[in-house]
Order: structure tokens, then sequence, then C-alpha cells
């Protein structure tokens, strides 16, 4: 297993490009199972969350490729196979992106529920909700969810939201099988997301009919067929917003160039409050500190949905608010047990106690390096970020969970001035 070994003690400065957006293409991958001819999904990253959705599909009779330059190519030919094993499954969640197209186009599906549950409880009855709320009939077996529609699906009013907001992946699983559906789907409560509306965007370049796009209403018209489409993956808010927090904990400089800045409207709110200086153009947002060892101002986060503190970026704000000069607070409103990283960051001198879904973090002036242990994906990150401020050497063990959703993070961040590299023999 590797592990990524970081020295403390380097001021960033540079520029980054955003990488295509992983929850973007993830559930986009998915699509291509309701479409008949290719869909060239261009600017994909390179993921292992990517390729391990490609062997996904490939055992459901998609074939897929990534090129070169990211683009991934799919093409269902022929009905697709319906059985989705745990063995694939269970390596990444957003797999389970597969059960609503499935449901439309074969009438029936068998896929395993998603497992390694990280950060808490996660689970799918919104999904199933949706798609029974469509004609299917759900049944849970052995580990796995069985759908069947034989007459197909049929358009219904239906409601997502949970008690922690609404779903990101039971919106785009709903929505992407009302769009075969016979008739009208009205979805209520859906996730505003980004990457909701690009798979919407990217639906309808496949054919689909789809109005509301951006909204919690969405309004599906459902067609006979779809066919295949070339579109342009967003990018990636979350690798974007890291490399910022990167730029401000070292006090540097980072530009990121290719991103969208409204979508990152509430980390830049919060690195403003926080003492740092933010400039944004239309595709590009730079985040600037006053030199190493500058402190951040205590500033406190909770997170929401979207355009809220995203969940996927609490972590990495977690290790910057260690080094404030005083006490903030990290509420977590998403996933109230996303704390994982939480004792590794005290293994390094972080002084965090955690009082149900909040942390209290108490500034301290030094961290230290120290071996850690990755648990999830945006912990790993979070990890790799307190490094770049720790006095001597951390080794984040585990990087796999980093590989997932980082495209070369250890490259990007060295062409940064990071000291930063991947070695063989981690835990
Ligand atoms: C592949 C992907 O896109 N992953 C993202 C997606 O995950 P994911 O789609 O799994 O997360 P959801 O939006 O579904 O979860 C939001 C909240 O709703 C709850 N819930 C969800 C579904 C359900 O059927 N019942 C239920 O109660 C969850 O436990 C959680 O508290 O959105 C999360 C929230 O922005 C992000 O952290 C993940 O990075
Ligand atoms: C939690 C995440 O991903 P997933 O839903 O795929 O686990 C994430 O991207 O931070």
């Amino acid at each position: 297993m590797d592990k990524f070994v970081v020295e403390g003690g380097v001021r960033l400065d540079g520029r980054v490009t955003a990488a295509g957006a992983k929850n973007a293409v993830l559930p986009m991958m998915a699509a291509a199972l309701l479409g008949d001819g290719p869909l060239r999904l261009e600017r994909a990253p390179h993921l292992s969350d990517v390729r391990t959705m490609l062997k996904v599909l490939e055992g459901l009779g998609c074939e897929g490729r990534q090129e070169e330059d990211g683009t991934v190519v799919l093409e269902t030919k022929g009905e697709p196979n319906v059985v989705a094993p745990w063995e694939q499954v269970r390596k990444m969640r957003a797999s389970v992106c597969v059960l609503g197209p499935l449901t439309a186009r074969a009438h029936r599906a068998e896929v395993s529920l998603p497992g390694g549950c990280v950060f808490g409880v996660r689970p799918i009855d919104v999904h199933l909700r949706g798609l029974e709320a469509l004609g299917a009939r759900v049944t849970i077996e052995k580990g796995y969810v069985k759908t069947e529609a034989p007459g197909g699906l049929k358009g219904a009013e239906v409601f997502l939201g949970t008690a922690f907001g609404p779903s990101v992946t039971g919106t785009m699983n709903v929505m992407m099988a009302a769009t075969l559906a016979k008739g009208r789907t009205v979805i209520h409560g859906a996730a505003c997301e980004p990457e909701v509306a690009d798979l919407c965007r990217c639906l309808v370049a496949m054919g689909a009919n789809i109005d509301g796009i951006g909204s919690p209403r969405l309004v599906i018209e459902g067609v006979e067929r779809l066919g295949g489409a070339t579109h342009r993956v967003l990018a990636d808010r979350i690798e974007a917003g890291t490399y910022l927090v990167a730029g401000a904990i070292t006090g540097g400089r980072v530009r990121v160039d290719d991103c969208r800045p409204g979508q990152l409207a509430a980390l830049t709110d919060r690195l403003r409050e926080a003492g740092y200086g933010v400039e944004r153009g239309d595709d590009w947002i730079e985040v600037h500190g006053e030199g190493f060892g500058q402190r951040p101002r205590p500033t406190d986060v909770t997170t929401q949905p979207f355009p809220g503190f995203p969940t996927d970026l609490q972590a990495q704000w977690m290790a910057l608010m260690c080094r404030a000069e005083g006490v903030s607070l990290v509420t977590e409103r998403i996933y109230p047990d996303r704390y994982m990283h939480l004792p590794e960051l005290v293994r390094m001198g972080a002084r965090i106690r955690r009082q149900e879904a909040t942390a209290v973090v108490e500034g301290t002036p030094r961290l230290s390096g120290a071996p850690v242990m990755a648990s999830d994906l945006r912990a790993s990150a979070a990890l790799v970020l307190a490094g770049l401020v720790s006095d001597g050497v951390t080794e984040v063990h585990r990087v796999y969970h980093i590989d997932r959703g980082y495209e070369r993070i250890d490259d990007r961040l060295r062409a940064l001035g990071a000291k930063v590299r991947r070695e063989e023999g981690g835990e």
C-alpha cells in the first residue's frame, strides 16, 4: 500500500487547473446505460473511482474506456445485464447510480447495497422510495436491491428530501430513471448541487426532456429512447476548494484555473473572513496569504446542502482552523459522524474536541508531523494539508482513499512547491 510523505514548512505558490468533477462524472457514466449511442465525457478525471465505475459498467454490458486526455467513451450495445455484484459495488458508493438507469432501461435490476460506510450511516431509502413511486417493485434480499417494473416505469410526483436535506445521488438515480418513464415526473426536494445540474445537461444532450435544472423542482417528460452525446464534465469544486485551502494554510498564493468561482462562494466567503485575500475572474479563483506561519482568524463553518458550505470540504477546513488564533466551531449538518480525521489531527498536535455534531477547534501555533491513517477521501486530504504546515515529516497511510477523488495530488502539490512524495510500503 502506498503512503504520502509530507515535509512541512513550504509556502505554496503557483497555479493549478481544476480537473473534472468526480461526483458529476460517475453518475454520468451510469447514464450511459440509458442511451443507444456512444457517450463521450470530456475532461473526465483520472481517478480510481472512474476505473471502478468502468468495471461496474463493463459487468453490465456497457463497453468503455478512458483515453489519455481523460475522455471517457462508453456504449451500451443491446440490452444491459442487470446484476451489479458486491465485489465491485462495495468499492464505491456512486455505483448505486446504476440502479435507476437499469430499472428504466431493462425494467429490472439487482444491485448490491453499497458498502464501506466510512463516516456513518449512508442509507438509500430515498432512492428506493423514488423508484417505487415510478412504479418499480423494490425488495432487498441478501444484501441486494432488486427492482422490477415489468411494464416499464411511469412518471409520478415524488418528494426526495431527507432529515439532512435533499439526497444528491438519490435525485440523480430517480431523475435518470424518469427520463425513460412514460409521462411526466415531478421531483420535489431535488438536490441543487452543481453536479446534479451537470448530469441534467448531459442527459438533455442525450435527448432527455428536463425542466427546472439547478432548482429543487425538476420536471421530466419521459422519452422513448436516449442516444449518445458529447459532454464536457463540470470542474471539480471540491478539488478546487482543497487547493485553495492548501494555499491558505501555508500563507501562500494559489490560483485555480478553469473552475466556477460562483460554486465556491461559501468557501471563499469563509476564507476572506479567516483573513485571506481572494480574487476571482469568470473561471478562476486565487487565494493569497501573508506568508508562511500566518495564522487564520478563527472562523466557524456549518455544512449545508449547496450553496452552503460543502460537507466534502469540512475536513480540509478543520485542518486550516487547527492553527487559527483562537477557537472555532465546525458543525456537520449533513453527516453528523463525519469526523474520522479528528483523532488523526489530534495526533499531529491539534486541539479539537467533539460535542455531538460540532467540533470545537482551539487553534495552536504549532502542529507536529506524525504517522497518520487516512480513513476516507476528504479526511486524507485534510491530513496532507495539515502536514504542509507541521514541523517535520507526516506520513499519511492508506492513500488509496485519496486516489479515489484527487488526480495526482502529490504531483500537483509539488508543482505548487510542496514537499510531498508517494512511497510504497505504507500500512
Ligand atoms: C458520489 C457522490 O455524489 N457523493 C456525494 C453525495 O453523496 P450521497 O448522494 O451519498 O449523499 P446524499 O446527498 O444522499 O446524503 C445527504 C444526507 O441525506 C441522508 N440520506 C441520503 C439518502 C437517503 O436515501 N436517505 C438519507 O437519509 C444521508 O445520510 C445524508 O445525511 O452527496 C454528499 C452530500 O453532498 C457528498 O458528501 C458526497 O460526496
Ligand atoms: C464522500 C465522497 O464521495 P462518496 O460519496 O463517493 O463516498 C466525497 O466525494 O467526498
